[in-house]
């Protein structure tokens, strides 16, 4: 038997080691609950990417890492060092990348209602990039660039009009969706057309992304086609040159052994024999490339340690464990269902003799980590690990009951460090008068 996980792997004191690094020695260094990343693999899951772009699209584009689904300083810098850009979603995500000086014109910022100051930051900071979501954001950054005397290159969120087969509420590309505009109805070339008349703006791309955790080739085959059908069309109509064509992320990951996600270079490879197609056969330039992979860099690359502080069996009903975490750090079973594994600190491979509810902390009924787990014998006191929550924990996390937020702890070649310090109590209070 495998961890869904390829960097854990079983100590010779038996215990789960992650990145050369004893799961148990760390949970006692840093205390639990905590988040513990292996920051040698996050790195190589920037290089495939790299790689990929490099092979396919002959470096002609740039790999952003979606950083919502794991926003520190120290990841900035990771990626800075990786040679990958970034995509923002919000002035707090801006302000975390400049302050950990990640390069400005690397930064491509999202997001479906900017607001007015948020957009002179990225002004002001020089971003590389808006990717501009609908027409009244499209007024206010021409007016803006217009007072600041500076000229902004913008790309366009389009809905795609795809469906793709992943949870409802992480679904963003068919046509009932909050983010961009609409390629069926004229919304898109209408804002476009708008755009190339506007003194303040550069229209520069257009950009799509149609959902998350998605394990299909086609659903991204079809975006790419549906892009590439549109730039060439806008060519042959106005006359309007679409330099860069961004196709978002969305590539799925193992969070249990039912899921069966794709090598990402294989969807990359598939894709760009798509673009390179209608390409030719509408006689456009290739785009600039650039790809969003958020999930896909960060979350097979974490565990969450836990330590169990009670077993409650309830004959005939269900076995609870509850750890000293929960929905504070992993909101993801009480939002979208979303599964996960686990396993015992302590002789990992053991056999999973045990059904039982490994339950959070908080004062909600529905704070579980894992519904019907399978796992071994599990006693109080014993360290248990929530498998490939390194994508949306940390950064979705709350302090719903005063909870206070979890470190983040990386591991590289058998050392490990802070990325995160855990709040304190001080921390929680700090900004109430
Ligand atoms: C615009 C955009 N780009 C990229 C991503 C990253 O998606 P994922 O983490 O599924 O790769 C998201 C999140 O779904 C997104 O909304
Ligand atoms: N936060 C979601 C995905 C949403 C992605 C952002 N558009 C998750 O945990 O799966």
């Amino acid at each position: 038997m495998d961890f869904v996980m390829s960097c854990l792997s079983v100590g010779e004191n038996g215990n789960l080691s992650i990145g050369g690094c004893d799961v148990a020695a760390l949970a006692e260094e840093y205390g639990t609950p905590a988040y513990i990343m292996d920051e040698d693999q996050i790195r190589e899951n920037c290089r495939v990417y790299n790689r990929a772009m490099q092979e396919y699209y002959g470096g002609n584009g740039i790999v952003l890492y979606a950083s919502k689904a794991l926003s520190c300083k120290y990841i900035y810098r990771m990626m800075k060092e990786e040679n990958m850009g970034i995509d923002v979603v919000s002035g707090g995500e801006m302000y975390t990348a400049l302050k950990a000086g990640f390069p400005a014109e690397r930064i491509y910022f999202h997001g479906n209602n900017k607001t007015d100051d948020e957009l002179k930051m990225a002004l002001e900071n020089g971003v590389g990039r808006i990717v501009v979501d609908n027409v009244f954001e499209l007024e206010s950054l021409n007016r803006l660039s217009g007072e600041m005397g500076k000229t902004a290159d913008i790309l366009f969120r389009i809905k795609p009009g795809i469906d793709a087969h992943t949870h409802s509420f992480i679904r963003t590309g068919q046509i009932d969706s909050k983010f961009g505009v609409s390629l069926e109805n004229g919304e898109a070339e209408n804002i476009i057309k708008m755009a190339d008349d506007m003194e303040n703006l550069n229209v520069v791309g257009v950009h799509c992304h149609i959902g998350s955790q998605i394990f299909e080739l086609e659903p991204f085959e079809l975006a790419a086609e549906k892009m590439m059908t549109f730039i060439a069309d806008l060519k042959d109509k106005y006359d309007i040159s679409i330099k860069e064509l961004n196709l978002g992320g969305g590539y799925g990951i193992k969070y249990t052994e039912g899921d069966t996600p794709i090598d990402y270079d294989k969807y990359i490879q598939a894709v760009s024999k798509v673009v390179r197609r209608i390409s030719e056969e509408r006689g456009i330039p290739l785009p600039y490339i650039v790809m969003e992979p958020g999930r896909s860099i960060t979350a097979e690359t974490g565990l969450t340690v836990y330590r169990v502080g009670a077993v409650k069996e309830i004959p005939g009903v269900r076995t609870y464990i509850s750890v000293d975490g929960g929905m504070g750090d992993n909101p993801r079973y009480i939002l979208y269902q979303s599964e996960y594994e686990a396993v015992r600190v302590n002789n990992p491979l053991a056999e999973k003799t045990v059904t039982a509810t490994l339950a959070g902390k908080c004062c909600e009924s529905g704070d579980i980590l894992i519904k019907d787990a399978k796992l071994p014998e599990i006693k109080v006191g014993d360290l248990v690990a929530v498998l490939a929550t390194g994508a949306y924990n940390y950064s979705m996390a709350s302090n719903y009951n005063r909870i206070p937020r979890l470190p983040i702890v990386m591991v590289s070649g058998g050392k490990s460090r802070l990325a995160v310090k855990r709040e304190s109590y001080d921390d929680l209070i700090a900004n109430d008068l």
